[in-house]
């Protein structure tokens, strides 16, 4: 329940649609969800360095880096991920105001919390972009060495293991890490924004 009262919009004489003009692309969140492990934090490096090249201004939320600062009181319970998922939905929709191109990389392992994140923007400002890899290759891959200490009981409520993933029921996209190499699925997303002009 919100405990503001008394308190009054005040607009900006600069719009959205102008800040968009002026950065000559639109704004908008590319929501990855996906197993820790699948490749988010990969992708959106990737992706943000290939578009800073092509003059696109964009922001790269991700977890791990959150939880340093704005989200560090948070920790890995359902209320908890909640709670970091509605933080980073109200950060996005600033930045997406700002103009920019959000990258989140976040497990955002509930689809309600995704759900509730695509409703605060607009029907075109929100892309959810499912990475998917088996449970098998992310703990084979295990960059962090997380899954080992999961499994030798130092971490609990990890997801996929003792917490759940809840995967996307209507994604805009799904890259399955399995199969393409990161070069394939930044191309992809590249294409993708494109074709839908989000881009030139
Ligand atoms: N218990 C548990 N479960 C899942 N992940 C854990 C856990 N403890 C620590 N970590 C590390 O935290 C990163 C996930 O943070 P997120 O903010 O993306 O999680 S969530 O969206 O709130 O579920 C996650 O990052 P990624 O591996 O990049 O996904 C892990 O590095
Ligand atoms: N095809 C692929 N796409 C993305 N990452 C891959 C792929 N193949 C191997 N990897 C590796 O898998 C790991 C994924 O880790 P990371 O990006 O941190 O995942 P997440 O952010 O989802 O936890 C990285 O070490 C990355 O180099």
């Amino acid at each position: 329940m919100p405990k503001s009262t008394n308190i009054v919009w005040h607009e900006s004489e600069v719009s959205k649609q102008e800040r968009q003009r002026l950065n000559r692309h639109k704004s908008v969140v590319l929501w990855f969800t996906g197993l820790s492990g699948s490749g988010k934090s990969t992708l959106t490096v990737e992706l943000e360095k290939k578009m800073y090249q092509s003059g696109i201004r964009t922001y790269r939320l991700d977890g791990d880096n959150i939880r340093h600062g704005l989200n560090k009181n948070l920790g890995f319970s359902p209320e908890d991920r909640t709670e970091n998922i509605r933080r980073i939905g109200e950060v996005s929709k600033l930045m997406v105001d700002a103009g920019l191109i959000v990258l989140t990389a976040f497990i955002s392992p509930y689809r309600q919390d995704r759900d509730n994140v695509r409703a605060l923007l607009e029907s075109d400002e929100f892309i959810e972009i499912h990475v998917k890899a088996e449970l098998e290759t992310c703990e084979k891959r295990d960059p962090k060495g997380l899954y080992k200490k999961v499994r030798a009981g130092q971490i609990k409520e990890f997801t996929g293991i003792d917490s759940p993933y809840e995967e996307p029921l209507h994604p805009e996209i799904v890259i399955d890490t399995d199969k393409h190499t990161i070069e394939e699925s930044t191309q992809y997303v590249i294409e993708f924004l494109k074709n839908k002009a989000y881009t030139e």
